[in-house]
């Protein structure tokens, strides 16, 4: 399959830390949440980090799967948000919903579908995701593919130069 994603934006786990605290200090200004839903895998990490900004020790999980390395594949929900969740949720608790990112927004749909009323908030988005996020830090362009810190190693760059040293 062709790549469409001509750019990359490699992400640290300063930066990450750093983007999510962000993430953090904005949603800070909207009132508190009850509990967090983290979109896993990737929203696990800055889901901790909000809960430990914000506070919030109640903290979800609903497993989303869209993507085979950089392939889209179909939505497949491989773990459903438990009923106490949405119980609470039906009760009229605040609740934030987290991922990494937004990218053609395909999980976000089927996520915001099963928490109608809670608050989306992802660290970065793309333009046609966006729309579905209501919080986010940084938007990336559509054809970037932003690599995780989770999925990098430090390794050898060749010089700008195109010499070997
Ligand atoms: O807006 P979309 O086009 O749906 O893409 C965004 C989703 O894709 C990635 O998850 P992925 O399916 O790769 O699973 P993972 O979180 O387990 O890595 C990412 O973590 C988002 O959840
Ligand atoms: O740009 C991306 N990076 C990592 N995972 C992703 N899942 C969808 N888009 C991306
Ligand atoms: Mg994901």
């Amino acid at each position: 399959m062709n790549n469409p994603n001509e750019k990359s934006f490699p992400v640290s786990w300063d930066q990450f830390h750093r983007d999510s605290r962000a993430l953090a200090w904005r949603l800070a200004g909207l009132g508190s949440f009850d509990a967090i839903v983290a979109i896993a895998r990737g929203g696990l990490v800055p889901a901790a980090i909000v809960a430990r900004e914000l506070n919030i020790r109640t903290v979800e999980t609903v497993a989303v799967k869209s993507y085979d390395h950089q392939n889209q594949g179909g939505i497949k929900v491989l773990k459903e948000i438990s009923p106490p969740l949405l119980e609470l949720a039906r009760g009229g608790a605040k609740i934030l919903i987290v991922d990494d990112l937004v990218d053609t927004g395909s999980t976000a749909r089927v996520v915001r579908e099963m928490l109608p009323g809670a608050h989306f908030a992802t660290v970065y988005a793309k333009p046609k995701g966006r729309e579905m996020v209501d919080t986010f830090i940084t938007e990336v362009s559509q054809d970037t593919w932003i690599f995780f810190p989770w999925d990098l190693d430090v390794a050898y760059v060749a010089p700008i130069s195109g010499g070997t040293d």
